[in-house]
C-alpha cells in the first residue's frame, strides 16, 4: 500500500461534479479506515475548461495530471458547446489528456451484478454470470488518425478521418490483453473489420503473431458486427474483448446494457507512466442537475486506482462488496430501478455505500 496518493480531480460537465463528490466521499472514508492520505488537487477539463479559460485541456490541468499519482475524471461535454468544432469542443479536451499521458489502454470491466436483473433488458437467463472486459486501444486509431477534415470538394462539403494502426500500437494492447486474461478465463476476442478494412487486416495479423507467445490462451478473431450482436446473445461466452479505439467505445456501451446500466460501468486508462480513471458514461446532460444521477460507476473506477496505482487491492474489494449489498438491500437511483426496490438520490445512494465501507 502507498502512504499517500495524489489525485488529480476533474469534475467536468453534466453530472461529472455530482458523481465525483460521491467518488471523494468514499475515499474519504477509504482513508480513515487505512490511514492512507489522499491529496485532493481539483482542475479543470471540458466545457467548464472552456468556459474559464477557452481552452478544453488548460496547461495548468496537464501540468497538474503529471505531477500526480493518478487522474479521476468523471466526464465532459453538453449541448452547451455542440455547435464548436470538433477540435475546440469539450471532447477534445478528453482526447488530448488521454493522448498526452500516453494512455493507450483503456481497461472497462463488464460485470453483472445479480441483484440488477430486474434493471436489465436481457433478464436472468442471459445477464446472469456475465464477466467481461473491453480492453479498447485508446490513443490511436480513427479518434487521432491524419488526415482529417472538413472540406469543400467539388462543390460540396466532405468531412473525413483516417483509420491508422501502427504495429507498435497493436503489439502493446495485445500483450497487455494475452496477459490480463491468464489471470482470468484465459480466452482473448480480437474484435476488427479485417473484411473490409486494411487496417483491421494489419491488426489481425500482429494479434495472430503476438498470440504465439501466449499458447496457454485462447484467441478467437471476429468482425466487430458479429461481435455486437454475439454480446447480446451470448454474452457469458466473452472473457477479454481486445479491440481499437472506436469499435472499443461502442462495445464498451453496450456492455452497459448487459449488466443494467452504463452507470454501473468504471474504466481505467492506462500507460507507462500515467493512469486516469473515468466511467464509461458521459455526461448524460439529460438528468444533470438534479442529483438523481448513478455515482457507481465513478465509485468503482475509483477502487480502480485504488488497486492499481494505490496498491490497495482490499479497499477496492470493500467498495465493490459494499456495492454488492446495496444493490442487494434494493437501494436504486433511477436507471437501475425496477418495481418493489427503493428509488434513491445520487447522494442517498452514496451514504448507503459508506455504510458498508466504515
Ligand atoms: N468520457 C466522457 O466524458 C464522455 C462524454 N460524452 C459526452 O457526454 C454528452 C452526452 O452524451 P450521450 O451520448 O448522451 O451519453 P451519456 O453516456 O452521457 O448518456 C447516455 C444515457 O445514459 C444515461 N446515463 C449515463 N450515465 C449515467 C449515470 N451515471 N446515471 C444514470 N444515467 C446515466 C444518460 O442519462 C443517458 O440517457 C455528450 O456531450 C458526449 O460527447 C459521451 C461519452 C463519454
Ligand atoms: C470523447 C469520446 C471518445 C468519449 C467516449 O465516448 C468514451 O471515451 O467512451
Ligand atoms: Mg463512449
Amino acid at each position: 500500500m502507498k502512504k499517500s496518493c495524489k489525485i488529480t480531480v476533474l469534475p467536468g460537465d453534466g453530472i461529472g461534479p455530482e458523481i465525483m463528490e460521491s467518488a471523494i466521499e468514499v475515499l474519504k472514508a477509504i482513508s480513515k479506515k487505512y490511514g492512507i492520505n489522499f491529496e485532493f488537487h481539483e482542475a479543470l477539463i471540458g466545457g467548464a475548461a472552456i468556459d474559464a479559460t477557452g481552452d478544453p485541456l488548460p496547461e495548468e490541468t496537464l501540468k497538474l495530471a503529471k505531477e500526480s499519482d493518478a487522474v479521476l475524471l468523471a466526464a465532459v461535454g453538453g449541448e452547451k458547446w455542440d455547435n464548436l468544432p470538433t477540435d475546440r469542443r469539450p471532447e477534445k479536451g478528453l482526447l488530448k489528456i488521454r493522448k498526452e499521458l500516453d494512455l493507450f489502454a483503456n481497461l472497462r470491466p463488464g460485470k453483472a451484478y445479480t441483484a440488477l436483473l430486474d434493471a436489465s433488458p436481457l433478464k436472468e437467463n442471459l445477464i446472469k454470470g456475465v464477466d467481461l472486459l473491453v480492453i479498447r486501444e485508446l490513443t490511436g486509431g480513427i479518434y487521432f488518425g491524419e488526415p482529417r477534415g472538413i472540406e469543400e470538394r467539388n462543390g460540396e462539403k466532405v468531412g473525413y478521418n483516417t483509420m491508422i494502426y501502427y504495429e507498435h500500437e497493436i503489439k502493446r494492447i495485445a500483450k497487455l490483453a494475452f496477459d490480463i486474461a491468464r489471470n482470468r478465463r484465459k480466452k482473448v476476442t480480437s474484435v476488427d473489420k479485417a473484411n473490409v478494412l486494411e487496417v483491421s487486416a494489419v491488426w489481425r495479423e500482429i494479434v495472430t503473431e503476438v498470440h504465439a507467445e501466449y499458447q496457454d490462451v485462447e484467441l478467437e478473431h471476429m468482425y466487430v458486427d458479429n461481435c455486437a450482436m454475439q454480446l447480446v446473445r451470448r454474452p457469458k461466452d466473452f472473457d477479454v474483448i481486445v479491440t481499437g479505439n472506436l469499435f472499443g467505445d461502442i462495445l464498451s456501451d453496450e456492455a452497459g446494457a448487459l449488466t443494467g446500466s452504463l452507470g454501473m460501468l468504471p474504466s481505467a486508462s492506462i500507460g507507462e507512466r500515467y493512469a486516469l480513471y473515468e466511467p464509461v458514461h458521459g455526461s448524460a446532460p439529460d438528468i444533470a442537475g438534479q442529483g438523481i444521477a448513478n455515482p457507481i460507476a465513478m465509485i468503482l473506477s475509483a477502487a480502480m486506482m485504488l488497486e492499481i496505482t494505490c496498491k490497495l487491492p482490499e479497499a477496492a474489494r470493500d467498495i465493490e462488496n459494499a456495492i454488492d449489498k446495496v444493490l442487494e438491500e434494493g437501494y436504486r437511483t433511477g436507471d437501475i430501478w425496477a418495481p418493489g426496490t427503493k428509488k434513491v438520490s445520487t447522494k442517498e445512494m452514496t451514504k448507503a455505500i459508506i455504510k458498508y465501507i466504515i
